[in-house]
């Protein structure tokens, strides 16, 4: 169900503009009073960013951490499910009282990213003038228009300066972003399992995946948000691919190998067991997802080049002054170790390069919780 308005994702409850003091986990948001400027040229008019908060901002607002969610992660990274959450916490093991990411210590601010599809201004959203929804013309995105807009939204929570910006994979192409366009609003920096430029491999895997949702007969050009059907069929398409990108062949085959699933049999119309995992994947994911903000936001990590206008690549990343850590995990097939390589040789304040061990390949930055952790009181050791 990629028809957010039309069948009903359920949209964030409606709470209204953030208050000093809201209760952990609280969703709300910041509506923007001026247009966006946009990179590739117009403006996007209304930009709603929401996100969440735990712990307390300080006095001095010293405490603030940004945390930057990927592909298909919201503004939830710790929690249960409930009304608008409809996963778990993505860093439950990570962010909360005691843990890595301390919430009785550190004030944790997660948005859902702008393009995206759970609160904030995206292609399933209304335009400005309510009637429909944004549909085809929604405009094109890059990861320094979405950094813009976040920005926007720190300053409207009063906070200057972030002690920390995180991120994996698409949060960490915006983490750097954040880190090269506001270096004096950055004050460390966690690049989890992402790249300088999105490569053409990656550009060749979101080309297949944009193809399965744009050929769905439901696609209608992007225009299905108030048609009662979304491109389910497509959806479900191209995050079974990207999920296989996600983890890593020797995983697969140890967990699933050549078994049947269940009783069925794969000669006879059954399916491997593989073959229901990506089923299962791809069924949660059309669910709870917007096949619009997946090709706004696929087609975002697409431009991200910290480069662009900047001099090339080495010139941009020296503009980096925050301490930084850079990981990527070992068995990572989509976001290869020689990305996270670069960044650590190219960003002047960077550490050597950290290598997270997971059977997991690129997921491994959301489910490798222990070396997550230690990466995460290891940066903030650092300033702190
Ligand atoms: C914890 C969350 O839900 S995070 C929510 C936010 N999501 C994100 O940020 C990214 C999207 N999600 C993901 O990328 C992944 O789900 C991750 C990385 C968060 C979790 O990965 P893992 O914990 O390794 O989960 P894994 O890939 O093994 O999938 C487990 C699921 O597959 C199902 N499964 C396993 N084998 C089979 C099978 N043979 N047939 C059908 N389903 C199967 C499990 O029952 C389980 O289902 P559930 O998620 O509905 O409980
Ligand atoms: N599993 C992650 C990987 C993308 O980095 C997601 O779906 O967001």
């Amino acid at each position: 169900m990629s028809t957010a308005h039309a069948t009903g994702i359920p949209l964030p409850p409606a709470s209204g503009a953030w208050r000093e003091g809201d209760p952990p986990g609280r969703r709300r948001w910041h509506v923007a009073d001026k247009p966006l400027p946009l990179e590739a040229g117009g403006e996007l008019p209304g930009v709603r960013i929401a996100f969440e908060t735990w712990g307390r901002l300080s006095p001095d607002r010293s405490n603030a951490v940004l945390v930057l969610h990927a592909l298909t992660g919201d503004s939830h990274v710790a929690g249960t499910t409930g009304p608008g959450h409809p996963t778990p916490g993505w860093w439950n093991g990570i962010v909360g009282p005691g843990l890595a990411l301390d919430t009785d210590r550190w004030f944790v601010v997660a948005p859902n990213v702008l393009g995206g599809c759970q609160g904030t201004t995206g292609p399933a959203a209304p335009r400005p003038d309510g009637r429909r929804s944004w549909g085809s013309a929604f405009p094109f995105l890059t990861p320094r228009d979405q950094v813009a807009a976040e920005a926007e939204s720190a300053d409207a929570l009063g906070i200057e300066r972030w002690a920390l910006v995180i991120g994996g994979s698409m949060g960490g192409m915006r983490a750097l972003e954040w880190a090269v366009s506001h270096p004096d609003r950055t004050g460390a920096l966690l690049l989890l399992a992402t790249t300088a430029a999105a490569s053409a491999e990656q550009i060749a895997w979101a080309n297949i995946q944009l193809g399965a949702i744009r050929s769905d007969p439901h696609w209608h050009g992007g225009n299905y948000h108030d048609t009662g059907h979304g491109p389910d069929t497509g959806l479900g398409l191209a995050r079974r691919l990207a999920h296989v990108t996600y983890r890593s062949e020797p995983e697969l085959a140890s967990r699933f190998g050549r078994s049947p699933q269940d009783a069925e049999h794969p000669w006879h119309g059954g399916r491997y067991q593989v073959e229901s995992y990506l089923d299962h994947q791809a069924a949660k994911l059309v669910r709870r997802f917007d096949a619009g903000s997946y090709v706004v936001l696929s087609e975002a990590m697409n431009s991200h080049d910290v480069g662009r206008g900047r001099g090339g690549t080495r010139a941009a990343l020296s503009r980096v002054t925050a301490p930084t850590l850079v990981a990527g995990v070992d068995t990572d097939r989509l976001y290869p170790l020689a990305q996270q390589a670069e960044l650590a040789a190219l960003i002047p304040t960077a550490s050597h390069l950290r290598v997270i061990e997971s059977p997991h390949g690129h997921d491994g930055f959301l489910t490798e919780t222990e070396q997550v952790s230690a990466l995460v009181k290891e940066i903030l050791a650092v300033n702190h």
